[in-house]
């Protein structure tokens, strides 16, 4: 391609990066965030950053986006220096950032969304927006009615949407910070395929994932950050699995899935009380009436893909949903229907999917948050006692491994994966006697993956009872038991020692074939 040209210093042979930033600085308070990091994405590439909890990816995010200026260093797209801060048309315009949850207005429509401060003066002819935003989304392929408001769109419709949004704004580097957390194996292809066609008009990818397989499926460099700090950056394919863990731990060390393996083989002593009991449990146009008891010592898998209706059946066990049928027991007692805190009462513990708008409360402390369920045991006569809720945390912090500078921090401050601890915290606080926990390990990195489904595993351990509904391999590998539901139905139940082969096959609604309920753990 290059035959008969001459080298001349003034003309560059390559294009300049989509994004490159170098001896990048950032400081909040104390912390460090980042320690004079850099990166390069070139023009089309597919680039992931990984990293642990903590390690610095959202705030180079931020750097990125000019949501934050850094303290030093530079950022320049396509040879160009980066916007000043402040000028929101011209970030835009270069790059933007495709969050697992949709940054759109949630109240608004798409088209609204799709041209939110775009509207120049006078009136605003809706007909005109909506026909506008059915081309534009037309125009990426992206299959999606403009008049559906923002909150009722599916995560994966509302990344396409941002996705078409940016693109729009003429961005060709766009930042996916863990896109995939939220949607299943087929919403994971749509995604990746669409994103393969993008890079083919040249558009970049900077792609953030605690799921190392698909920074191998997906992309074609990787950069690891370690503690504020650039550690390598290396192409993918030169790079094997116990390598980029190492590189991310600094340490050598088992992967998630060799661990779970090993904490399969345990079983619920048959013959006692179930802690939980499912009967004819049924929630209309989510799931069918099910049957299922999970006894002392046992983790129950609720395995499903998006629409299989697991999430929906753990969120009635925990009251958040109101059954239309069947009901629950703990240890032999009728759980209210619909109501939370009769659930939490009653001893079911509850860690959410969605930690920003069930988990947390952002602009209060670890402390706070982690102890929200315990406010009785922490003081006389509905009193709180600071000294006791501080105290109660560091324990926690203590316990869960969380990365933050005390109790008193607000968890708005804390990484992704450090505030996911903080649900567990909160749900292990009250001692369930049953702890649900829907994806427990999404936004979790490799290595605090393992100590969360340890927790879990723990629960069951000490004589409790525990859930998984999840769709996460890893998740429910310390499962003593796993039932598999599509489209509302139980399609297959696995006890320990399912192949990942049969389990996939029976999410995705295709009979367990011969295999069944046996196979090959790996
Ligand atoms: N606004 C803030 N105020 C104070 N500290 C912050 C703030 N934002 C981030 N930090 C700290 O900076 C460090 C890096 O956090 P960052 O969110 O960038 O990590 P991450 O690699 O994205 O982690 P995760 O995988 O958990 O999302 C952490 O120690 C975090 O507590």
């Amino acid at each position: 391609m290059s035959n008969g040209r001459t080298p001349s210093s003034a003309a560059s042979p390559s294009p300049p990066p989509a994004v490159q930033a170098e001896g990048i600085v950032k400081r909040f308070g104390p912390t460090v965030a980042l320690d004079r990091v850099g990166i390069t994405v070139g023009v089309g590439d597919s680039h992931a950053l990984v990293g642990r909890n903590g390690a610095g990816k959202s705030t180079l995010v931020s750097v990125l986006t000019g949501l934050h200026a850094p303290d030093a260093g530079r950022v320049a797209f396509l040879g160009e220096p980066a916007p000043a801060a402040g000028d929101t048309a011209a970030w835009q315009a270069r790059v933007a950032c495709v969050y697992q949850k949709s940054m759109v207005v949630p109240e608004l429509t798409v088209a609204e969304n799709l041209f939110l401060n775009r509207f120049g003066p006078g009136r605003i002819r809706w007909s005109k927006l909506r026909a506008a935003a059915r081309d534009l989304l037309a125009e990426y392929g992206v299959d999606v009615d403009p008049a559906t408001r923002a909150a009722d769109l599916t995560v994966e419709q509302g990344q396409f949407v941002e996705i078409a949004r940016a693109l729009s704004f003429g961005a060709r580097f766009i930042i996916l910070d863990e896109p995939t957390a939220q949607l299943d194996a087929a919403g994971i292809d749509r995604l990746f395929t669409k994103l393969r066609e993008l890079q083919q008009q040249g558009v970049a990818f900077l792609f953030i994932s605690h799921h190392l397989q698909e920074v191998y499926d997906l992309c074609s460099t990787v950069t690891v950050y370690r503690d504020a700090r650039h550690i390598l950056t290396s192409p993918v394919a030169d790079l094997g699995k116990a390598d980029l863990v190492a590189a991310m731990t600094g340490e050598a060390t088992q992967t998630a899935s060799s661990w779970h393996a090993a904490a399969v083989t345990r079983k619920g002593d048959g013959g006692t009380e179930p802690v939980l009991r499912a009967e004819q449990l049924a929630l209309d146009g989510a799931f069918d009436p099910i049957d299922f008891a999970v006894r002392p010592g046992e983790v129950l898998g609720l395995a499903g893909a998006t629409a299989s209706g697991n999430t929906a059946l753990g969120e009635t066990l925990v009251g958040l949903r109101k059954a239309t049928g069947g009901r629950t027991t703990v240890a032999g007692q009728p759980v209210r229907p619909g109501s939370v805190p009769h659930a939490l009462n009653a001893g079911i513990g509850y860690v959410p999917e969605d930690r920003h708008r069930q988990g947390l409360v952002l602009g209060r402390s670890v402390a706070e948050n982690a102890t929200l369920t315990v406010t009785d045991q922490l003081g006389p006569y509905g009193t709180v006692l600071p000294s006791k809720t501080r105290a109660f945390a560091q324990r926690m912090i203590d316990s869960l491994d969380i990365k933050t500078s005390g109790p008193a921090q607000p968890v708005a401050d804390l990484s992704g994966g450090n505030q996911q601890k903080v649900v567990i915290a909160r749900a292990m606080a009250r001692d369930p006697r049953v702890l649900v926990a829907v994806r427990p390990t999404a936004g979790v990195d490799v290595k605090s993956k393992d100590s969360l489904l340890g927790v879990v595993r723990g629960v069951a351990d000490r004589g409790d009872a525990a859930v998984i509904v999840s769709d996460e391999l890893d998740d429910l590998r310390v499962c003593d038991r796993v039932i598999a539901l599509f489209h509302g139905r139980v399609i297959a139940e696995f006890g320990s020692g399912w192949s990942d082969r049969d389990l996939v096959s029976a999410m995705e609604g295709l009979p367990a074939g011969a295999g069944g309920d046996k196979g090959d753990q790996e």
